[in-house]
């Protein structure tokens, strides 16, 4: 198989490394500005052939991605439609879809596309930050048009399952107006509140020195591509205006309650959502596996590497690892995920002989 790529930074450089590591002889054909990039990815084995815009040979493609900003994505289109045949499915990433399918149907290339996006992704920008497993077990939205050919919609299924993904059909309305609220809107609301610390904080920064886990947890998507969400904002700009409504007018009903005294509503405030937040699961998507738990380390040399050997003694295959920093002092909880429930199991009763303290993850 041959895949093409115009866009080759976090989310399409991990495409084009799944697809490679699932299927070693495929044929990668990448385009983006940075030369220097293209080149990084030919020398790590990614990409067989670097291509210096829309080249001709991107006919050979059994599939191209675009994997740039959403409406750069758009703006390739016709392009793509002068250089390919009916047997190339296309196919995007971009964080919104009505935008790209209007101009899909417009230039009449709806039998051969699929929309996409991955849910799962980063504030890190960039091929250097491409991870062939970042969208393992991840949900991947797929919007066919109403005219996408059947052949093209199981194409994009099995490259879905190929990147270890599951596929998740879905709308381009319905889609828009979901991510507006589980992802566009949360964007702007961490964006703002950074921006209300830099703005008010004083000359000693008290504010950002003392700045801990809740102030880090919500705002780490506040270093996100400024130039990518523009573009996610100007191409879903209703759908989030009417999700900052709702929000603006949430906020203002709990400034009521403060300026009220109204503590039993504040109360409330935390009971509903609390009930509501604890139903998600933590892991990288809903059907991610469940056999993981965290366990606290302190910040000291070789703690790690303690538990690693503890498991490994033990015979115990791990899945993923990661540390999550949300103490000042630098001490944190390491994240362990196993394959399955007996992994899980045995690792528990070692480390807790072990004296090690763990808290499953749902
Ligand atoms: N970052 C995330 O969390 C995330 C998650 C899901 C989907 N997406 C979507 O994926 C797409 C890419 O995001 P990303 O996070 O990989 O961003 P990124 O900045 O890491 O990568 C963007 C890529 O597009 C290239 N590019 C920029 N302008 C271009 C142009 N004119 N022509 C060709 N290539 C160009 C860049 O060189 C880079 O290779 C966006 O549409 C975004 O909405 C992002
Ligand atoms: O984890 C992050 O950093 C992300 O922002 C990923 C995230 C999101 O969850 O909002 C961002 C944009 C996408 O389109 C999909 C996923």
């Amino acid at each position: 198989m041959t895949y093409g790529f115009i866009g080759l930074g976090l989310i399409g450089g991990s495409i084009a490394k799944a697809l490679k590591a699932g299927e070693p002889d495929c044929q990668i054909y990448a385009y983006m500005p940075s030369r220097e990039m293209l080149e990084e990815a030919r020398a790590d084995g990614t990409v067989d052939r670097i291509l210096t815009g829309t080249e001709p040979c991107l006919a050979d493609c059994d599939a191209v991605f675009l994997c740039a900003p959403v409406e750069t994505n758009s703006s390739y289109l016709a392009a793509l439609r002068d250089i390919l045949t009916a047997d190339t499915l296309i196919t995007d990433v971009g964080s919104s879809k009505q935008s790209i399918e209007r101009e899909v149907l417009r230039l009449g290339l709806g039998a051969q596309f699929v929309g996409g996006h991955p849910m799962a992704g980063s504030e890190k920008s960039g091929y250097i930050y491409s991870d062939a497993l970042l969208l393992e077990n991840i949900f991947y939205l797929l919007c066919p048009t109403a005219e996408t050919r059947p052949e093209m919609r199981k194409r994009m299924e099995a490259l879905v399952h190929r990147m270890l993904a599951n596929p998740y059909v879905i709308d381009a309305a319905t889609h828009d107006q979901a991510v507006a609220t589980i992802s566009h809107l949360p964007h702007l609301i961490a964006a703002a509140l950074v921006n209300l610390v830099k703005d008010t904080d004083n000359e000693a920064h008290t504010m950002r020195s003392l700045a801990a886990g809740g102030f880090k947890d919500i705002t780490r998507i506040a270093s996100s591509s400024p130039i990518m969400w523009q573009q996610i904002f100007s191409a879903n700009r209703d759908a989030v205006l009417t999700v900052l409504d709702r929000y603006m007018d949430a906020l203002a009903g709990i400034r009521t309650a403060l300026q009220d005294d109204n503590m039993q509503a504040i109360h409330e405030l935390f009971l509903k959502s609390g009930r509501f937040r604890d139903q998600f699961s933590d892991a990288a998507g809903l059907l991610s596996a469940q056999y993981s738990f965290s366990v606290h380390v302190a910040d000291k040399p070789g703690a790690i590497s303690i538990i690693a050997a503890i498991l490994a003694a033990g015979n115990v295959n791990v899945k993923n690892i990661g540390i999550n920093h949300n103490r000042e002092s630098g001490d944190g909880a390491l994240r362990i995920e196993f394959y399955d429930a007996d992994s899980c199991q045995k690792a528990t009763t070692l480390l807790n002989g072990y004296g090690f303290e763990l808290e499953m993850n749902r």
